[in-house]
């Protein structure tokens, strides 16, 4: 099981900041996580082509089970995220994005300013998450119960999580 972090950020890439989206996902899912993976990390700049040939490296070359963005996903001239994913997703699984705006303009209302997507390519599924550090844990929190249902679907590795923290949600056969 590989789970890739994609943080995607013109100031974060550069050094103008220390990267702090990308270690609040490792920090979530170390938490949450208990069966064992591998994680791979990028922190790579706003754009099309540079989302989109770190997605597609990151799927058919390295054939990493999960990819969580972070970044890029508004209205600036900058965040090409989704436009990225549009060249990548082979299906889209709109429910992600729907369920992190809904969920997160109970907290603030500039929610509804985000394009976060989700979606697969082969046997690797890609959630965009928001740019903020702050953000992370809430985002992970309201969608991720039904991220291993999803991997197994998609014949990617399988997934465990700590039930006090995450209770993944699995249909009965
Ligand atoms: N990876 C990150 N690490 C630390 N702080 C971040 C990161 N991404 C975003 N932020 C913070 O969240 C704020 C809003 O996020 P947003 O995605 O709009 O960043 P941004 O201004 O577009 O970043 P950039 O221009 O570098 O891509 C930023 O101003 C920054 O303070
Ligand atoms: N939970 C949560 N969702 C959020 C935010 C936030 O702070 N918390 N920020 C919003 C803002 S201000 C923007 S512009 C969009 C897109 O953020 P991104 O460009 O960093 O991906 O996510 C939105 N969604």
């Amino acid at each position: 099981m590989q789970i890739a972090i994609v943080t995607v950020s013109d100031r974060a890439s550069s050094g103008e900041y220390e990267d702090l989206s990308g270690p609040a996902i490792e920090a979530w899912l170390k938490e949450v996580v208990t069966s064992p993976y591998e994680t791979v990390k990028r922190v790579i700049p706003d754009g099309v082509a540079s989302v989109r040939d770190t997605l597609i490296a990151l799927c058919d070359e390295s054939a990493v089970d999960l990819i969580l963005t972070t970044g890029g996903t508004g209205p600036s001239p900058r965040d090409e995220t989704p436009e990225a994913m549009r060249e990548v997703l082979i299906k889209e699984l709109p429910g992600f994005g729907e369920q992190l705006r809904r969920a997160s303009l109970e907290q603030t209302p500039t929610a509804i300013l985000s394009r976060q997507t989700a979606g697969t390519r082969g046997k690797t599924l890609i959630i965009n998450l928001p740019g903020k550090p702050s953000s992370i844990r809430f985002s992970l929190d309201v969608i991720f119960a039904a991220v291993p249902y999803c991997l197994d679907l998609i014949g990617a590795g399988r997934i465990e999580t700590d039930p006090a923290r995450i209770k993944a949600f699995r249909p009965a056969q």
